[in-house]
């Protein structure tokens, strides 16, 4: 399948894509060994036979190169650190949270923080559901570069349609920080996005970045439930809602 100047590569139990560029000189070789290597298995559908709801969500990774996207989603999926995970167009990862309330099944799309992939890279956050904008709290450029990507985003999103956290990752690397935590919090505030330091490497807060944005997803989800509405509206309305939210009953 091709789209885009992407060839979309899937994996057997097809749980991990990638987006693989189609142009001259991109590196195939590079994107099928990160995929043998990042290759999970599937969650099993434990909300089978109970009647929690199950949401899926679509969620994007935004970022400079290198301050540690793969990374965060690697840790979060995999729960392991690698040295080098360079990504190639874009990867996909599924991860399952058991909620008392509901099950959430979080799609991650990693994007490659290259400028070279830039110009593909709304195709990736179209229809996203929250975003992580990611900077490394050691290279002050990348919270600018995140901001950028806050302001792509507002462009294509209504204020509530996407639940954002801003994540400072590296915080193992204390002694090169360049932004100081007061910083990356304060902007967050003022944007009313979710903010969280973390550090893939030393596995610091990655888990509880995830649990909140799909925490807030859940929030909005009750929110939108609580909102009284009659008739044909409300029908329409579920309607819309199932189709944007990808929210399912199993
Ligand atoms: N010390 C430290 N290094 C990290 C951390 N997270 C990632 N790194 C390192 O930073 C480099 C880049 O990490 P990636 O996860 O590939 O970064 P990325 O944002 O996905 O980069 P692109 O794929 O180019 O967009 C690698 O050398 C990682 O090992 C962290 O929390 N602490």
């Amino acid at each position: 399948m091709s789209a885009s100047g992407f060839e979309v590569f899937r994996s057997r139990n097809a749980v991990l894509e990638y987006l693989i560029p189609t142009t001259p000189g991109a590196s195939l070789h590079q994107a099928s060994i990160k995929l043998k290597d990042m290759a999970q298995t599937a969650v099993p559908g434990s909300s089978l036979g109970n009647n929690r709801p199950t949401y899926i969500y679509k969620m994007v990774l935004l970022g400079s190169t290198s301050v540690g996207k793969s990374s965060l989603a690697y840790r979060y999926v995999k729960n392991d650190f690698k040295e080098s995970l360079p990504t190639v167009g874009c990867s996909f990862f599924t991860q399952t949270i058991q909620l008392e309330t509901a099950t959430i099944k979080l799609e991650i799309w990693d994007t490659a923080g290259q400028e070279k992939y830039h110009s593909v890279c709304h195709l990736y956050y179209r229809g996203a559901h929250a975003a992580l904008l990611v900077y490394d709290l050691t290279n002050k450029e990348t919270l600018n570069r995140a901001k950028q990507w806050l302001m792509e985003l507002e462009k294509e999103f209504l204020p509530d349609e996407i639940v954002i956290a801003l994540v400072g990752n590296k915080t193992d690397l204390a002694d090169e920080r360049e932004v100081a935590a007061e910083d990356g919090e304060e902007f967050a505030r003022s944007r009313s996005l979710l903010f969280m330091e973390t550090s893939a490497k030393s596995n610091h807060q990655v888990n509880d970045v995830f649990m909140a944005v799909a925490q807030e997803l859940l929030r909005r989800e009750g929110k939108k439930a609580a909102v009284p509405s009659t008739g044909d509206r409300q029908r329409l309305d579920l309607q819309a809602s199932r189709t944007r939210r990808g929210c399912c009953h199993v």
